[in-house]
């Protein structure tokens, strides 16, 4: 199963390296921490799925195919919501349980299985995450053991249940439920993510569902400060969790960053939240969340990062802070690991040009952030 279509930015990364370079790359053991499996669909499965639906069913879009091949040829993403209003046409022809385990083998497959021409694999570990949706055909219930039954077939895959921030407190509490529940009779889900469209949603009323979910035993991991507009107050509520890994933090602003990560204890940081009222968290004394870093997503979507020389990558590089190199969406994004991978290794202004070590070190630092040991190899 080929991976999707790559074009854009990885693809010229990749483009630009000696076979050496790539033999090394394929090589490297690496975790694919981010990545959403309604987002990563191979182009030519959906396309298999729209053809196999019956025509009439009123809930998929009469253009399903003009649709897809826009999306095959690449979409321009100039305001946040044009991301999100991509997912209700591939939602309609994964809502029956059959079509959901089509897609999600062929995900799987995706990152997980040897690529026809170079027998590599994307990666030697996946955490896949999805948001369980209740549909016409099934439940939510159904739904993540549909995708369970699939994550089993694969060594070194594990399931991340996501929240989405739109939910009602009703919502949450069933998808938490449903992780806790799940997790507990050992099935392989191995944490709880909050995703969606960042400009939606009080997350402080999501807390005590994130906080109990962590309690179980689950990994946490959050989206955070997407876009320039995240709020300062929320990003403190969603710190205040302390999720063992933090999705994209783009926006997370240098003053924060330094409270929260340098993590002596000592560190003393008084501001105002979103209320204007001083604000002292109490951080352990040694909190290092790893952040997980989709450079082409970050470049695409509403270009929230002008370009790799300016992206928070470099922070975290400097401060040998740990990271998780990542797809987020490869069918949007045009993108794979190993070209997500080929950013680090290109040279400026391709990619980052860092050396073989480097790009190694970062590597096992997607491992050692996983919130499971089993690999695949
Ligand atoms: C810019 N990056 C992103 N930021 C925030 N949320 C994202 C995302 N990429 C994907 N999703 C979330 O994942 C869902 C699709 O996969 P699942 O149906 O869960 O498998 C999207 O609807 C969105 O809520």
């Amino acid at each position: 199963m080929s991976p999707t279509t790559l074009a854009g930015p990885a693809a010229a990364a990749l483009a630009s390296l000696s076979s050496q370079d790539i033999a090394f790359l394929e090589a490297l053991p690496k975790a694919e921490l981010h990545a959403h499996l309604n987002g990563s669909i191979p182009i030519n499965t959906l396309l298999d799925l729209a053809n196999a639906h019956p025509p009439e069913d009123p809930h998929l879009p009469s253009d399903i195919f003009t649709y897809l091949k826009r999306l095959q040829a690449g979409v321009v993403l100039s305001e946040p919501s044009d991301f999100f209003m991509l997912f209700p046409a591939i939602y309609a022809l994964t809502s029956t349980p059959e079509a959901l385990a089509i897609a999600t083998r062929a995900v799987l497959e995706s990152f997980l299985c040897p690529q026809a021409l170079s027998g590599a694999t994307q990666c030697t570990y996946l955490e896949l995450r999805t948001t369980p949706r209740s549909t016409p055909h099934m439940s939510r219930y159904v739904y993540l053991t549909t995708v369970l039954a699939e994550i089993d077939k694969f060594p070194g895959a594990s399931l991340i249940i996501s929240i989405d921030r739109r939910m009602s407190d009703s919502d949450v509490r069933e998808c938490v439920d449903l992780a806790i529940s799940l997790h507990g009779e050992g099935r392989k889900v191995a944490g709880l993510d909050l995703c969606g469209d960042p400009t939606k949603g009080d997350m402080s009323t999501f807390e005590p569902h994130f906080k109990r979910a962590k309690k179980s035993g689950l990994g946490l991991t959050v989206h955070i400060a997407e876009l320039p507009t995240s709020a300062v107050s929320e990003c403190f509520t969603l710190l205040d969790w302390y999720p063992d890994r933090l999705g994209h933090a783009t926006f997370l602003d240098d003053a924060t960053k330094a409270t929260y990560f340098m993590g002596s204890g000592a560190a003393f940081f008084t501001s105002c939240n979103g209320n204007g009222v001083k604000y002292q968290p109490s951080i352990p004394s040694k909190y290092t969340p790893c952040v997980e870093i989709c450079l082409t997503s970050n470049l695409l979507w509403v270009s929230t990062v002008p370009s790799l020389d300016a992206h928070h990558i470099q922070y975290y590089l400097e401060k040998d802070h740990p990271i998780a190199i990542s797809t987020d969406d490869t069918l949007p994004f045009r993108t794979s690991l190993l070209a997500e991978y080929a950013l680090l290794l290109a040279k400026p202004p391709l990619g980052i040009g860092l050396t073989h070590s480097e790009v190694a070190k970062i590597a096992q630092m997607s491992l050692d952030s996983r919130f499971t040991d089993d690999t695949a190899v």
